[in-house]
């Protein structure tokens, strides 16, 4: 049985099986007036070898969680361990080092350097960090996501699914201890993102990695162990063994809650998803918005520009100080 991360309850102390957890964790934007509170409070741990799906409405918070957790950005208040690590208060550097060892990123553009082949793309981040591959690992992540005869290809002969594909190799390749998939299948037609799915399953299955997937999509939670729903920056939720069906009966009470709740009670902390609002200026308050996946061209160029970008594993950050 899927281990729930309500079994996991935070702060007891035992960190046995959890890849990540938060306390309290708090994370406002600008402040004064314009203050947007992103997450609020949030107690969440992540079980280790699962696969865990975040949803929740536009503005919820999602990706927001998923920065902190990966400390891809900073907290206002609380505190974010990965593993027994303690990674608020990190500095930069420090920060740095730990993402690249430990963490592996996915996002919707794949940000591939389009000037290597699929092979070099996959260990780049540890030929920058220079460490050498596990080759016997390599080799089972090559195999499992079908990429053995594409290893030659530049990501331009290469479709969109086996892009997606090679991205989540380069994820896979160090063997991270946390894989973050932000909108894994936001770019692919629908067969190509149920490969990738299957593919993120098999890594937990059959490799015993942790995924946490940020998702609009209800049948792509389905592929996860647990589903944890997001609301106004907060966990309202949470389902085991999810269905498509059950979480879209899920969130569709998001929008039956939002229609009903008060005009007033998105004053105090306003948000992108409040009331079922979402005006369209609500992400013109993002100076410099902690997405770092806004494009994949230019993703990859910066990428090839700066050792510490792609040292990351192909986050394409630069700077967690956006506030
Ligand atoms: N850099 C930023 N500056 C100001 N506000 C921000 C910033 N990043 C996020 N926000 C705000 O924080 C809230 C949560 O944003 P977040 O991107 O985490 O939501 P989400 O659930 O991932 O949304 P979506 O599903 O639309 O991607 C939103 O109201 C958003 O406008």
């Amino acid at each position: 049985m899927p281990t729930s991360a309500a079994e996991h309850a935070v702060g007891q102390g035992d960190a046995d099986g959890i890849a990540a957890r938060a306390r309290g964790l708090t994370k406002a934007y600008g402040s004064g007036e314009t203050t947007v509170l992103a997450l609020d409070s949030v107690d969440v741990a992540i079980a280790r070898g699962r696969f865990t799906a975040v949803m929740g409405p536009s503005g919820s918070g999602k990706s927001t969680l998923m920065h902190c957790l990966a400390g891809l950005d900073t907290v206002s208040a609380g505190q974010v361990w990965l593993g027994d690590t303690e990674i608020t208060g990190l500095k930069d550097r420090e920060l740095t080092r730990l993402r690249r060892d430990r963490i592996g990123f996915m996002f919707q553009s794949f940000n591939l350097i389009p000037t290597l082949s699929a092979a070099e793309n996959i260990t780049l981040p540890m030929d920058i960090a220079g460490q050498r591959p596990d080759r016997k690992w390599l080799d089972q992540v090559i195999d499992t996501l079908g990429l053995r005869d594409r290893l030659k290809h530049r990501p331009a002969q290469l479709s969109g699914g086996q892009q997606q594909r090679v991205a989540c190799a380069r994820a896979l390749a160090s063997r991270p201890e946390l894989i973050f998939a932000d909108e894994p299948t936001g770019n692919l037609d629908s067969r190509a993102g149920l490969e990738v799915l299957g593919f993120l399953r098999e890594a937990v299955d059959d490799l015993g990695q942790t995924v946490v997937m940020v998702t609009h999509d209800p049948s792509a939670a389905a592929h996860s162990d647990l589903v944890l729903f997001l609301a106004d920056g907060r966990i309202v939720d949470e389902m085991a063994r999810p269905t498509a069906e059950g979480v879209l009966e899920r969130m569709k009470r998001f929008d039956t809650v939002r229609a009903g709740s008060a005009p007033g009670d998105a004053d105090a902390h306003p948000r992108k998803g409040d009331a079922g609002v979402v005006p369209p200026q609500a992400g013109a308050d993002r100076a410099a918005p902690p997405k770092t996946d806004s494009g994949a061209d230019s993703g990859t160029d910066s990428a090839a520009d700066s050792g510490g970008v792609t040292a990351d594993g192909g986050t394409g950050h630069v700077s967690h100080d956006k506030d």
